[in-house]
């Protein structure tokens, strides 16, 4: 989980015994955990699925029974459209990729450490902004990541 940002610090409330946050350096509580934007990330992706991604079913197409090789190649055909600016990433991932966020062009908003899988993470959180990922595999499939926050 990510770490909490700099001057909070969590406590047990005395009367509920819940744990709220405490900032000691405004000196306001709260009972959410602050969000650490700074250890967040926004990223867009685009999934090709294969016969062994762990969920081989997409919005796409009911069953995939692609190879991993040939998801491998179809992965690296959109990024060189990609890389060569014939398309965007968005663009490719609202009628290509097997994950329900292609109706979002792919965008799956900011998310910090512990949110998706290990692999997806650290690729995302090594990309700078505006950076495009080479292939990414995860239990799900092969990705594109581009990360835009
Ligand atoms: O892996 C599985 O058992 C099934 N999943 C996980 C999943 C399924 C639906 C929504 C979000 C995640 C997927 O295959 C999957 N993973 C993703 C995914 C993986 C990494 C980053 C973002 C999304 N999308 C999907 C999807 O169908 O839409």
């Amino acid at each position: 989980m990510p770490g909490l940002p700099s001057g909070w610090v969590e406590k047990t409330s005395k009367s509920t015994g819940k744990k709220y946050y405490f900032n000691t350096e405004t000196n306001e509580s709260q009972w959410e955990k602050p969000d650490n934007e700074e250890f967040q990330v926004r990223a867009s992706h685009l999934l090709v699925k294969h016969k062994g991604s762990r969920r081989p079913s997409s919005w796409k197409q009911n069953v995939i029974t692609r190879t991993e090789e040939e998801a491998l190649d179809i992965i690296k055909n959109y990024h060189k459209q990609i890389t060569s600016g014939k398309t965007t990433l968005a663009a490719l991932a609202q009628s290509e990729s097997d994950c329900s966020s292609a109706k979002n062009g792919g965008d799956l908003g900011f998310f910090g450490p512990g949110q998706m899988q290990k692999s997806f993470e650290e690729a995302a959180f090594a990309l700078k902004i505006n950076e495009l990922s080479g292939p990414v595999y995860s239990d799900s499939g092969i990705h594109l990541i581009l990360r835009t926050g």
